[in-house]
């Protein structure tokens, strides 16, 4: 149904800032079947290769506004702090009906109310950047001011680049964004440590840099692959009395392991996301 949803809009999807996040939705809006000349990049900073990139696609990149239709959507991806100074910019381009969907973290419904007209409908999500796959995870509250409709086409939308979950409770976004929309880089960060690790005990750096990044995706796939929770196949690696137990002895240290620093780290991504709602 999404491509669907995305070959019949009413207007184009403008697009408030084309960066890693930004750039990502828009290659699966592309990829799932949105006309080319139904995308608007507004992103005055965009480096000239990609913006002639896109436009050689058909995509219009920072026209005049006079000239942007009536947008179906209007997708707000630039970073929380210039929310602030680009939000007005575009502001006035909405009309009756446009769906507004940001996936700015922090940034709150209520922020977004004070820049659009009373009823216009509101989204704010939280992708993550294997979307660039379309293997990513937005996690997505509605406006009381969004209707069937507009939910649908906020999860064509997101639904081009992952699964998406909705929640009704806006407090759950900070956490949510500590989660999935961070969690990548915790990810990305074990890959790291793990191969500076072997280093460390011995192996040469690009042999460890090689098997650590391969164990990390390949367990990832396992996990994606598999029913089992992640304990179990956790457990399935762990031979009682071997090399995994000894190493989890310390990873799962109830004081000074990973649930305790993951916790931290989660309550620090959290804090940081109220402080970014401004
Ligand atoms: N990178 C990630 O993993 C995730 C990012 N986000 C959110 O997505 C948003 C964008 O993040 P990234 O893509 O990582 O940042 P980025 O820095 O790659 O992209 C931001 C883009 O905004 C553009 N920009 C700056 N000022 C502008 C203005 N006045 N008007 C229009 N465009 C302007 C920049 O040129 C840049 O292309 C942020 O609000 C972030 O919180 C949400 C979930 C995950
Ligand atoms: O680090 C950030 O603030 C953004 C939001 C989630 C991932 N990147």
């Amino acid at each position: 149904m999404s491509d669907v949803v995305l070959k019949d809009l009413s207007g184009p999807v403008v697009l408030l800032g084309a960066g890693k996040m930004g750039g990502a939705m828009l290659e699966g809006w592309l990829k799932l079947g949105l006309p080319p000349h139904l995308a608007v990049v507004i992103d005055p900073h965009l480096p000239d290769s990609v913006a002639l990139a896109l436009k050689a696609r058909g995509v219009a990149v920072n026209p005049p506004a006079h000239v942007v239709a009536a947008p179906a959507v209007l997708l707000l991806a630039v970073k929380p702090q210039v929310a602030p100074d680009a939000v007005p910019q575009v502001a006035p381009l909405a009309r009756p009906g446009t769906l507004v969907v940001s996936i700015m973290a922090g940034r709150t419904l209520a922020f977004l109310a004070d820049h659009f007209p009373d009823g216009t409908p509101l989204v704010r999500a939280i992708p993550n950047t294997p979307a660039a796959i379309g293997r990513g995870v937005s996690v997505a509250v509605p406006s009381a001011t969004v209707s069937t409709a507009d939910r649908a086409l906020a999860s064509a939308l997101l639904g081009a680049i992952g699964i998406v979950e909705w929640v009704d409770d806006e407090a759950l976004m900070d956490a949510a964004t500590a989660v999935s929309g961070s969690g990548p880089a915790y990810v990305f960060l074990l890959a790291e440590v793990l191969a500076e690790a072997g280093r460390a005990a011995g192996l040469p750096a690009d042999l460890s840099a090689r098997i650590a990044r391969a164990t990390v995706s390949g367990s990832g796939a396992l996990l994606d692959a598999s029913d089992l929770p992640a304990a179990t196949l956790r457990q399935n690696v762990t031979s009682p009395g071997g090399t995994t137990a000894a190493a989890l002895a310390v990873l799962m240290h109830e004081a000074r392991g990973f649930g305790p620093l993951m916790e931290a780290a989660v309550a620090a991504a959290t804090r940081r996301g109220k402080e970014l709602a401004g």
